[in-house]
């Protein structure tokens, strides 16, 4: 057997930060796995290193579900994105050591491919209607099939989606979290807008995508989905906060607009209701913050069973051993719906260097064994670990609201 013989956490800022667990077996085979946490990066890398790290040496490495149920059981404390994140960065790093060991990709252990590659969908923004169809352009002329739209709202100082770095989107900027502004009144009047000249400039065979992100209520959600119908999107997402599953009856009785939750989700349990009642349309929940590659299986196989395709998130602060995790899940589920892209600095794809590539709006893993992506930590050691929070949003006579 292969025996974990060490694990360590390494934490580095190549443009942002990145938490990865690395776990080295008895013959010298390691595997990585991502832990990173935007925003909370640190409360990960200490559940790691103090609580779970002690708990994984001189265990049998191929033992994958028998160390997941270990680390899901053996807490007694369940879920929750600290904990589910560090059950994931073992996971998947336990999944890249399988596959070294055996000389094969992830996606070969996982049952073979079931399609030829994973269509993505890239991230088009800009604080004008127009400066958001010139992105979508570049997108359309880098290749993409599929386009995610966020435009400012006039009269918002800033928005969500609406990134300094056109190329590079990373909301996470500040030693303090950066208070936004927000109004549903004027958000609900742009974005008809601009899905309708979008449809004009790009024409009809693009898939168009729109991140609500949690801050419409139910029956709102179900106004802006009927005013977008006409423009076909392909997914709506996040319209509502999920904590309450059941909200999503209001929104589904009101729209046929597609609809996709899930990127904060850390466990089936999340998202239980919504598939069972077939509320959703794509399910979000990513491998790195639902627990790895073997529990997101488990809520793909519960998803498959009433249609509902998997959409993972896959931004920025996911890192490249997430990105290839994804793909490998993305090519060997039969339900596979879309996977999210936004690339990675130049900084951050020299610390991983990877196998999964791009052509024509598909990515692929790559056929390297395990998971195919390495940490270069000489690298990694050069950039310092720099505090960063996600921002808060308020409505303009200041009540917090969801960012
Ligand atoms: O990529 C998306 O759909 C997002 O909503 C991005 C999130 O805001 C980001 O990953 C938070 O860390
Ligand atoms: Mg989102």
């Amino acid at each position: 057997m292969p025996k974990i013989v060490a694990a360590r956490v390494i934490v580095t800022c190549p443009g942002r930060n990145f938490v990865t667990l690395k776990i080295e077996c008895d013959d010298g085979t390691t595997g990585l796995g991502d832990a990173t946490l935007n925003g909370r990066e640190l409360a990960v890398a200490a559940y790691l290193t103090e609580h779970v790290v002690p708990c994984l040496i001189g265990r049998d490495a191929h033992r994958i579900e028998d160390i997941w149920q270990y680390l899901y059981k053996g807490a007694y404390w369940r879920r929750g994105p600290v904990t589910m994140t560090a059950i994931a960065a073992v996971d998947m790093a336990l999944w890249d050591i399988k596959g070294k060991l055996a000389g094969l990709a992830v996606y070969q252990l996982l049952g073979g491919a079931c399609r030829e590659g994973a269509i993505v969908y890239g991230h088009a923004n800009g604080t004008t209607i127009e400066e958001t169809i010139e992105a979508a352009r570049e997108y359309q002329r880098q290749g993409y099939r599929a386009i995610r739209l966020q435009c400012g709202v006039p009269g918002m100082a800033s928005t969500y989606g609406v990134s300094k770095d056109k190329d590079f989107y990373e909301p996470a900027d500040s030693d303090l979290p950066t208070e936004n502004v927000w109004s549903t009144a004027k958000y609900l009047r742009v974005v008809p807008e601009l899905f309708a000249a979008a449809r004009e400039a790009l024409g009809w065979d693009v898939h168009l995508l729109h991140d609500i992100h949690h801050r419409l209520t139910p029956i709102e959600a179900g106004r802006l989905g009927k005013d977008l119908e006409p423009y076909r999107p392909f997914w709506l997402e996040d319209a509502t906060p999920a904590e309450n599953q059941a909200a999503f009856r209001l929104i589904r009785q009101h729209t046929t607009a597609p609809l996709a939750v899930g990127e904060v989700f850390n466990s089936i349990w999340d998202a239980k209701t919504l598939i069972e009642e077939q509320l959703i349309d794509y399910i979000r929940a990513t491998v790195v913050h639902a627990g790895g590659i073997t529990h997101l299986r488990r809520i793909a196989a519960l998803a498959d069973l009433y249609q509902v395709r998997t959409g993972c998130h896959g931004a920025t602060d996911l890192s490249p051993v997430s990105m290839a995790a994804a793909l490998h899940f993305d090519l060997s589920v039969p339900n596979f719906g879309i996977q999210e892209y936004m690339r990675h600095t130049p900084e951050t794809d020299a610390v991983f260097p990877h196998a999964y590539t791009f052509a024509d709006g598909m990515m692929h893993p790559g056929d390297a064994p395990g998971l195919g992506v390495d940490i270069d930590e000489a690298l990694a050691a050069g950039y310092e670990y720099k505090r960063a929070f996600l921002p808060v949003n308020r409505l303009e006579d200041g009540t917090l609201w969801s960012w």
